[in-house]
């Protein structure tokens, strides 16, 4: 495992600022690198540079924050091919493993102990037509969906992206995020509310707590 290497922005213990586990402490892993370009992206700091580490001084790393849960992000983690292994041994080690994707590269080879997360890019975003629709077959009830915001239109896309495609069904949870700066929350709530939608709003926690920063 120690030949396998991945390249890092950062590894950091925070709370779970986003889904179903958020409020959780958790130990952060962000990969460097992505192949979109979302508008609202706020880990540009992520798509350069970084630092090569062997899986295995990963792991270790991981393990000495003493959390039980670890979230896999970037960036673009799945654009790494070693993400897949680290995945898997992030889970060996007993780890409550999460991975946050855009759902831009194929999600099949993840390991089935891993919830992911994957974000369907709203037209907003710029990158939609990103989207591998074929990955929202691949998700089960240890998954879940994301969409982040950021205006009436794209609130409307992805009300119907939800009957579309029956997402409530298909996964644990559908969260719906206002992208942060862009649309207000509360717009976002009082749609939801109006429309009566089976979805979790959700803000981003760490941004609440400690602003929008590397490392929280
Ligand atoms: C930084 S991305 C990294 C993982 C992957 N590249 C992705 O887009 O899912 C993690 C999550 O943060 C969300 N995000 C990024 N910028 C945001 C913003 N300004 N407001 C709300 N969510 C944002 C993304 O949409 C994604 O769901
Ligand atoms: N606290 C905290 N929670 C997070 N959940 C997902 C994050 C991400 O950037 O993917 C993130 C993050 O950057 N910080
Ligand atoms: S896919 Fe994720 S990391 Fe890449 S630009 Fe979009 S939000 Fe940022
Ligand atoms: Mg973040």
């Amino acid at each position: 495992m120690d030949s396998k290497q991945l390249r890092i922005t950062e590894i950091f213990h925070s709370l779970q600022g986003e889904a179903i586990s958020a409020g959780l402490r958790t130990v952060f892993v962000r990969l460097t690198g992505c192949p979109l370009r979302c508008n609202y992206c706020d880990s540009e700091y992520a798509f350069f540079g970084g630092e090569k580490m062997s899986l295995k001084a990963i792991v270790e790393k991981v393990t000495s924050y003493d959390a039980e849960h670890v979230c896999v992000t970037g960036g673009e983690p799945l654009s790494q091919p070693n993400c897949l292994p680290l995945l898997s041994a992030l889970c060996d080690e007993g780890f409550a493993v999460s991975l946050e994707t855009s759902g831009a590269m194929p999600i099949d080879s993840v390991d089935s102990r891993v919830s992911r997360v994957m974000d369907l890019k709203t037209p907003d975003s710029g990158e939609a037509h990103r989207n591998r629709y074929e990955n929202i077959e691949l998700l089960n009830q240890h998954d879940q969906l994301k969409f982040v915001i950021c205006s009436r239109a794209d609130y409307e896309w992805a009300r119907f992206k939800l009957e579309e495609y029956n997402l409530t069904q298909r996964v644990a949870e559908v969260l719906f995020s206002a992208s942060h700066e862009e649309l207000p929350h509360r717009d976002l709530a009082d749609w939801i509310v109006a429309d009566r939608l089976p979805v979790r709003f959700q803000m981003q926690l760490h941004k609440i707590l400690w602003g929008d920063q590397p490392g929280f």
